[in-house]
């Protein structure tokens, strides 16, 4: 197993940058997802790691070897696509025995260790079907017996699961968690799902416009974004904004005023900033409630446009007086939720509210620890 130190990694295609400088240090045996949104140069940041693509720039090192001049086939590494890849005339045996037939091991270490891997992945039984005699659940597998049985120090996985539908995604996703348990081995994984992200990820490195935005666990990143664009990236549905300025400080609590004139305490530092700044307020689905008594200070006032039921939660979908977009309610199934048309009145746990300058960046949230 080996852990992988990316440094200064810049790459351009026809003279357009497309990583701009990423800096990222991966321990041995860590799960790092990388996410993004689509173009952000999460398959390109991969594919220098596996040597599929030369960076402009910068270092990749692999189990501290510099790689630069390493060929994909020797930098220890093993890639699954999106897209499968089977070679479509051979067995499952065989196309995950390939590389190593061609690399000229014993044909019994061979069968051994495609054995082994079948085992791990529970596809013993298709040992001698043909890709085309596969569900895609069952050849995404077979892509990643492929990679099992090279006994890669690194793993690189690029969207896996994309072709796949829900429950097999979800199914799919519980088994590499599990996979990873038990090779321990370090794995770099592309996603665009975010919730793909939050389950697997031991850290979740958040890429955009070819930078990294913020690395972090699930936790701190949902906790405690950096900036709006990470704070809008994770969570479903995002996180609310709404337009406001400073309106003076109590304690630890910042207090906001939205253009409806009510004024909102919410628990951030803004000591940095000057009064009656704009700042943007940043508030979950899950953290607004609706209070009773319109017309109390303190509170967002709205009216019930839309609500959606999904089985285990209701999204209600409110238009806030003078506030441009809606706002998302998120409630549990078993919660009694508003109904439309409803005139309601928002109002969250000041601990609960994210506060950002003009330019997006976070102000520290005051209460959580450091
Ligand atoms: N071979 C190439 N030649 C020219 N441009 C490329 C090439 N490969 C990627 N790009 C461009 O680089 C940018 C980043 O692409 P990349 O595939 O890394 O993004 P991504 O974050 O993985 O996106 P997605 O989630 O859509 O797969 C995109 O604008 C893409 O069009």
């Amino acid at each position: 197993m080996a852990s992988v130190r990316l440094q200064g990694i810049t790459k351009q295609f026809d003279g357009n940058p497309v990583l701009k400088g990423i800096d990222l240090d991966i321990a041995d045996g860590e799960f790092v997802v990388l996410v993004g949104p689509s173009g952000c140069g999460k398959s390109t940041l991969l594919r220098i790691v596996a040597g599929l693509e030369d960076a402009g720039q910068g270092s990749v090192e692999i189990g501290g070897r510099e790689c630069r001049d390493v060929e994909p086939a020797k930098r220890g590494i093993a890639m699954v696509f999106q897209s499968y890849a089977l070679y479509p005339h051979m067995t499952v045996a065989e196309n995950m025995g390939f590389a190593l037939k061609l690399a000229g091991q014993p044909r019994a270490e061979v069968q051994a260790r495609v054995a082994r891997a079948a085992a791990i992945l529970q596809i013993g039984h298709l040992l001698e079907r043909r890709p085309k005699a596969l569900s895609g659940g069952q050849r995404q597998r077979v892509a990643i017996g492929r990679a099992i049985v090279r006994q890669p120090d690194v793993f690189l996985f690029d969207e896996p699961l994309s072709n796949l539908d829900a429950a097999l995604r979800g199914q799919t996703r519980v088994e590499l968690a599990r996979l990873h348990r038990e090779l321990g081995a370090t794995m770099i994984y592309v996603t665009h799902d975010q919730v793909e992200a939050m389950t697997l990820g031991q850290r979740i490195v958040v890429l955009n416009g070819g930078r990294i935005e913020q690395a972090g666990t699930p936790l701190e990143l949902y906790e405690r974004p950096v900036n709006q664009f990470v704070a809008g990236f994770l969570g479903s549905p995002r996180m609310n904004f709404l337009p406001g300025a400073l309106a003076g400080e109590e304690g630890s609590a910042a207090h906001v005023r939205l253009p409806s004139g009510a004024v909102l305490r919410v628990a951030a530092d803004v000591t940095r900033a000057a009064p009656g700044a704009p700042v943007t307020l940043g508030v979950r689905p899950e953290h607004l409630r609706v209070h009773d008594g319109v017309g109390v200070e303190g509170g967002i006032p709205g009216t019930v446009v839309l609500v959606e039921f999904l089985g285990d939660a209701t999204i209600v979908h409110v238009q806030a007086d003078d506030v441009p977009g809606m706002i998302a309610v998120k409630y549990r199934a078993d919660e009694a939720a508003p109904e439309q048309d409803d005139r309601v009145l928002l109002a969250f746990d000041h601990a609960h509210g994210h506060l950002f300058d003009a330019d997006g960046a976070a102000f520290p949230r005051a209460g959580l620890p450091a």
